[in-house]
Parts: C-alpha cells; structure tokens; sequence
C-alpha cells in the first residue's frame, strides 16, 4: 500500500511546543517535558505524561526511559520534604483494568466525591528510595502484554499507566500529590490490521475505540479553550471522558472543574517514514489541538462554599460555629489540616475525634460529618454544572425549578414554625419526622433508631387501607368508642441508606403510630447529589 497522492505531494505545517529529532536523547526530553512536572507534582498537584503516536512510533522506548529517570530524580533525595511515594501500575486493555504489580489481577476504576479516580483493588506499594521506585516499574513490565503486529515485533496492546502518589503529610499540606505516566498502546491503520486474527481485530478496535474518545476529549478542550469567556452565550463544549476507561483514568486533564492544579505534556511520537504519512498527520493534529489548549488547570482558590478549598483557619472557624451545641472543638478535630486533608479523614476517625470534646454525643458528631460532607458534595455538583455551562443550566431547569431547589424545600423543618413553638406532640404534622419506638413485635423495629415521617391523622383516612403488614387500619373501635381522634397517624417508615448516617424515606412502607409512640422530632435534610435524607445539627 503506498499512501494517497495528496499525503505526500501536500506540505502540511503544524505548531508543536518542541520537537525533538531522531538525534535527541530520552534526557533532553526528560530535561525540557518532564522534569518541570516533578516540582509541582511534588507540592499536591496533579502532573501527566502521555505518549501518543501510530505503532511503533517508540513510545514505549522513550516512556521507559523517561520513568527510569523520574524514578532517579524522586527518590535520590534532590527534592526537599517529607513526602513519601506510593505506586500503582497497571494496563488498562478495552473496559478493563488490570494490576501490573499484582499479576495482573483485574480492578475497578472509580470517581471519587474530588472527581479524582479511584483504583479500587489495585495495589500501591511504597517505594523508599530509587531503587525501590526502578524495581517495581522493571517487575510491572515484565507482566505487560505485547504482540507482534505489521509495524512492531513488540507491540503494547494496551494502555499502561504508572500511578506515583506523592504523599505529603505536612500540616496544612495541600492533598497527595499524582504524577500519571501514561504508555498508550499505538493506532493501526486499517490497511495493517489485514492479517489479524478475529481476537487481534478485536482488541485493535478496542484500542482505537479509547483512542477515538480521546480524541474526542482532546477535540472538547480544544473548542473550550477557544470559545468565548464568560458572559457570552455560548454553548459549552460537551467533553466525554466518561466514554472510556482511559479517558476516566485522565479525567483531570479534560475536567477543568477538578479544582486541582493540574499540568499535562504530551508527547507526540511518530514514524519519519514515507508510508505513514496519513498516520503522522493525524498525530500531529491532534497534538497541535493539545497544545492551543494548553492542557493546565489552575489551582482552585479559596471558597468559602468549597470545604475542599480551606486552609487550617478557615476550617476551624467552620467547626467552631457550625457544629452544633455545645461547638467541636477545632484544634482536637482538625489541629492541622485543610479542609481536603480533613475531607480524606475516614468516617470513624472523624467521629471518634469529635467525641474527645466534652458534651459531644455521637449523633452530633455523625450529623456534623454528614453537614460537612454535604457541602463538599455540593460545592463539587455546584463546579459540575459550571462545567457544564448553559446547557448545565437548561437542564437543571428543566430537572428541577429553583423553587424545588430552595434549601427551605430540603429539609423537614416547619418553614412557620416560632421561636417559642408547642411541644412537638402539640403540633403533629405531614411530613414531621419523629423518632418513636416500635412494639417488641413490629417485624420492621430497627435496633438503633426508628424514624418515621408522619403522613396523616388516622381520621382522614378511606376505609380500605391497610398497613405495611396488610392490617386494616382505617377503622379503629377503640378510638372510634373513646371518641379520640388523631391521636394516630399515618406514617412512612424512614430506613437507613446505603452510606454512612443517610436515611430514605420507604413511602409504600406504612404504619400507623401512636402518639404515646412517638419520642420527638427529627430532623431531616434532603440531598439532592446523593438523593439521601440526613440528621441535621
Ligand atoms: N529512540 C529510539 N532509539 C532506538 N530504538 C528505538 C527508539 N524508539 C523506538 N525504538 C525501537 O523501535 C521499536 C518500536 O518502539 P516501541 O515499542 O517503543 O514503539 P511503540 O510506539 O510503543 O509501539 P506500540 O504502539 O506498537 O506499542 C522497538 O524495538 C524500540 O526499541
């Protein structure tokens, strides 16, 4: 096959940020593309490499040059600081994962509540020194698969990504910093795809489908970065990175909303051969379009309604005045930490710290956690719909009108309700929450704690209902002959949610409850981002 007349009698002209010819060492790439990431990686941010080209263009070659020399440069010491490094490498071949350092045992990619993606099951392992670092990228290659195809003996048939965690336990510190060092297995042309076998043909298309929805991506940031700012009515780019696993895995190149300072080079490796013109073209492309869009995302500054913004001050003054009677005392529950150091807490650490200032109940401390985690899940559906610009916000109207949204809408709180109310008995309502304790029999008691919401006056009821157990329930004759009425209600019967401390309200789930049962009121608020009710403070 020879290429089209067009390809090699055209000149074409692309803008690249350097090019490196046939006669430059993996150093001087290493020196201008790569170790300028190191500083910022090293200090929380988030640093990716990526080499992209046709097979056998080298990107193998040059990418394992260039982590040998990271692994030199982090762990000799040369940069300052207490941090610690942790690795995880692994292949990511059509929609799965695979684990290089755990012989290739699969795992789930996920997002997490920061947007960042979470390598669930796969195992990170402390490196110490170089040494430790060079061992396991030597071990990980040798579990790579690769096969011969038309250009190369040794073709990488899949993604591999090598993930360095820098891990910096400083006060105050500003998150883990990730350093993504992305091998991407190479594009075929058609033509040379001929001689596969069906499983081959198979994975190529695999191949070249993550590859297209990286392009697409590239393709979105590109158009992002060139529209109009803000204030203008434009439509913004629509950017798939949830089409496919790689993509997922580079999410924070393509999400400017990460909110992380994040700083992307790419290399782009191509054949200087007359025969791979079409393939060299398009690789050129495409890294041109990276390079106007100048792949960085700033560091996201503080914000008052974005937990994951705070220093150590902010954070503290947030506990001090919103955790409730009596106040968590800041410098037990957070004596250093920002607020995403604090936000990486586990659940049960973050509890059991709140319970060393005196006064503090358990169910304080779980709300407390709940109320901080909601405003972070807020603030991150809040950046979410400016990613998503106008046509975000067409969808949250249509979703939803702002009156549904109001905070005053979200909580069970009576919005009447007086300083000086009644008792909570005095004044029953729908949609109260209470507390209440079941009989020794009710098939559906909780050990803990039985909530309910409070549906209607057993008096309002028609005469064929019956209750969750399939009781009769709208005609009481005792009631009915001591003439009392609405001393029983209706109620939905509210059941724990799948997270930690979250409620759903079981509305087909109905009992009636007395008066006498009911203990007091609750508060509930509802989250829309997890569609869970919490205990309010
Ligand atoms: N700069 C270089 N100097 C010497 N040999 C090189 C260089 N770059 C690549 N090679 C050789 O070319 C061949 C193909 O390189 P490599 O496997 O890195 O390509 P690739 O782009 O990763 O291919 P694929 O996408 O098929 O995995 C290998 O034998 C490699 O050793």
């Amino acid at each position: 096959m020879v290429p089209q007349a067009d390809d090699i009698t055209q000149s074409f002209s692309f803008r690249a940020g350097r090019v490196f010819g046939a006669d430059c060492s993996t150093e001087s790439i290493y020196q201008e593309l790569v170790q300028p990431l190191l500083p910022l990686v090293w200090a929380g941010g988030v640093g990716t490499l990526f080499a992209y080209g046709q097979t056998g263009s080298g990107k193998t070659y040059t990418v394992s040059g260039l982590e040998r020399r990271i692994a030199e440069t982090l762990g000799d010491g040369t940069l300052e600081g207490p941090q610690r490094l942790h690795v995880t490498i692994f292949e990511l071949a059509g929609n799965s994962a695979y684990d290089l350092l755990n012989s290739r045992a699969p795992f789930s990619i996920l997002e997490d509540s920061f947007g960042d993606s979470r390598l669930h099951g796969a195992q990170e392992h402390q490196a110490g020194s170089s040494a430790d670092l060079l061992g396991l990228i030597e071990r990980a290659a040798s579990f790579r698969q690769t096969a011969q195809t038309e250009k190369n003996d040794g073709s990488s048939r899949s993604h591999a990504i090598c993930r360095i965690r820098v891990e910096n336990p400083s006060p105050n510190a500003r998150g883990d910093g990730l350093l993504y060092l992305v091998d991407l297995a190479g594009s075929e042309a058609a033509r040379d795809i001929f001689n596969h076998s069906a499983e081959r043909m198979k994975e190529t298309r695999e191949i070249n489908m993550s590859l297209s929805v990286l392009k697409d991506c590239i393709r979105g940031i590109a158009t992002a970065d060139a529209s109009p700012g803000p204030g203008r009515n434009t439509k913004k780019p629509y950017i798939p990175f949830r089409q496919s696993m790689l993509t997922k895995v580079l999410k924070h190149v393509f999400d400017p909303s990460s909110g992380r300072e994040c700083k992307t080079a790419v290399l782009a490796c191509i054949n200087p051969s007359f025969l791979d013109t079409g393939a060299t073209k398009n690789t050129l492309r495409y890294a041109e379009m990276l390079r106007s869009a100048e792949a960085t995302n700033k560091p996201a500054g503080y914000n008052p309604a974005h937990p994951a913004t705070w220093g150590n001050k902010e954070l503290k003054t947030y506990i001090m005045a919103k955790s409730g009677t009596p106040s968590i005392s800041p410098s037990v529950l957070a004596p250093r930490e920002s607020g995403a150091q604090l936000l990486q807490l586990p659940a049960e650490q973050f509890i059991a710290r709140c319970l060393e200032t005196e006064g503090v109940t358990e169910a304080q401390a779980k709300a407390f956690h709940a109320k901080f985690w909601r405003l972070h899940i807020d603030s991150r559906r809040g950046a979410a719909a400016d990613l998503k610009g106008d046509n975000g916000s067409a969808q949250k109207c249509r979703d939803c009108s702002d009156d549904v949204r109001s905070a005053k809408f979200l909580t069970s709180r009576d919005p009447a309700l007086q300083e000086h109310a009644p008792p909570f008995k005095e004044r029953i309502r729908p949609g109260m929450v209470v507390s209440w304790t079941p009989s020794s029999a009710f098939p559906m008691r909780s050990p803990t704690q039985n909530l309910a919401v409070v549906l209607c006056p057993q008096n309002a009821l028609g005469d064929h209902v019956r209750d969750a157990l399939g009781v009769h329930v709208a005609q009481d004759p005792l009631q009915q002959s001591i003439g009392v009425a609405a001393q029983r209600y209706l109620c939905a019967i509210v059941v724990p949610g799948a997270m930690t401390d979250s409620f759903e309200v079981s509305l087909w789930r109905q009992m009636m409850v007395d008066l006498e049962q009911m203990e007091r009121e609750v508060l509930l608020e509802y989250d829309p981002a997890t569609r869970y009710y919490h205990a309010t403070v």
